[in-house]
């Protein structure tokens, strides 16, 4: 059975910022090949591999990786909140095969996940529950990590689990490229933020509401003019040139702390699409089919959007 693969960048400043230029069309024009390219797979089953941002994991308790069994969204910046379809057969098979090919990873039969799994599922099929879905959540976010190359051992156990399954399998990777949004960390957090960011579930409304504004109004002040955040199209084109080419091993090399100078705390969001190419790998050689990239500054992100499948005629 083949597999396909769909990478996006989330940002949820696309909802609240206008950006300059046409760079709203250009993305608009990107999902819809993205759409269409999912919609001619056929899936019938997608893994969505994607990031927190401190709504579903804390430093309570923070894994590496984690499967939900069942999930459901917090409904954060406007997306839908509830509960996903996931495919708890196909889910529990994951958790299995995974742990059996030596790769330690939680699961979840409560999993709270944010809009970084659900405004993929929102742009490329209407809603966070109109597929089947595996939800595997991919810290990128709560340092320390473990090296990038775990993450591409994790596609490969991934991608065998999937393999076995006989199923027309989409992975759904979310996230990067290069971006800093503001994000607390726990070093150096006073008490209150340390909190948030140890068991910060269930904040009010008004908690909410405030951490939602910060963001917007840092995408709004680049939008009217001010200088943008860093981003580094030259590290973003480098890695998209890694996945068309298949490279994927050249990442292992890598290190945390040259992906953070590079291109941004939140860059590490990058391995949730090492992730799902290291998974459609092991289906046998690829082809990347659609590939848009640009940097957006309003929308805190270096912006990505790719399609590939396995290769009909290796
Ligand atoms: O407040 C948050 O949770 C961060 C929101 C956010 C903004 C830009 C790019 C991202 O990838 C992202 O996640
Ligand atoms: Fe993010």
């Amino acid at each position: 059975m083949p597999l396909a693969v769909v990478t996006a960048s989330h940002s949820p400043l696309m909802r609240t910022v206008e950006p300059r230029g046409d760079a709203r069309t250009a993305v608009d024009a990107a999902f819809a090949q993205a759409r269409a390219f999912a919609a001619d797979f056929r899936p019938d089953l997608v893994v969505v591999v994607a990031p927190d941002h401190y709504n579903g994991m804390f430093y309570d308790l923070m894994p590496p990786f984690c499967v939900g069994t069942a999930a459901e969204a917090v409904g954060d910046y406007g997306t839908a909140r509830g509960p996903l379809a996931v495919d708890r057969e196909a889910a529990r098979h994951v958790v299995r095969e995974v742990l059996a090919a030596d790769i330690d990873l939680a699961m979840s039969e409560r999993m709270v996940v944010d809009h970084g799994f659900a405004q993929p599922l929102e742009l490329l099929f209407g809603a966070i529950d109109a597929v089947p879905a595996v939800p595997v959540f991919i810290n990128c976010v709560a340092v320390p990590f473990g090296p990038v190359r775990r993450t591409r051992r994790l596609g490969e156990a991934l991608g065998r689990a999937l393999l076995a399954l006989d199923r027309r399998v989409l992975l759904l990777g979310s996230g990067g490229l290069s971006h800093d949004p503001p994000l607390p960390t726990l070093e150096g957090a006073p008490p209150e933020v340390a909190a948030r960011l140890i068991a910060g579930r269930h904040p009010t409304p008004e908690e909410r509401a405030g951490r939602e504004a910060r963001v917007r109004d840092a995408g709004l002040a680049v939008a009217s003019g001010e200088p943008g955040p860093r981003l580094n199209p030259d590290w973003d084109r480098a890695f998209l040139d890694l996945l068309a080419e298949g490279r994927l091993t050249a990442a292992d090399t890598w290190t945390n702390t040259w992906i953070t100078a590079e291109a941004g705390n939140s860059a590490h969001e990058v391995r949730t699409w090492l992730a799902c190419y290291a998974a459609l790998a092991t289906a046998g050689p690829y082809a990347m089919r659609g590939s848009f990239y640009r940097p957006i500054p309003e929308w805190i992100a270096g912006f990505g959007i790719t399609t590939a499948e396995t290769r009909r005629n290796p």
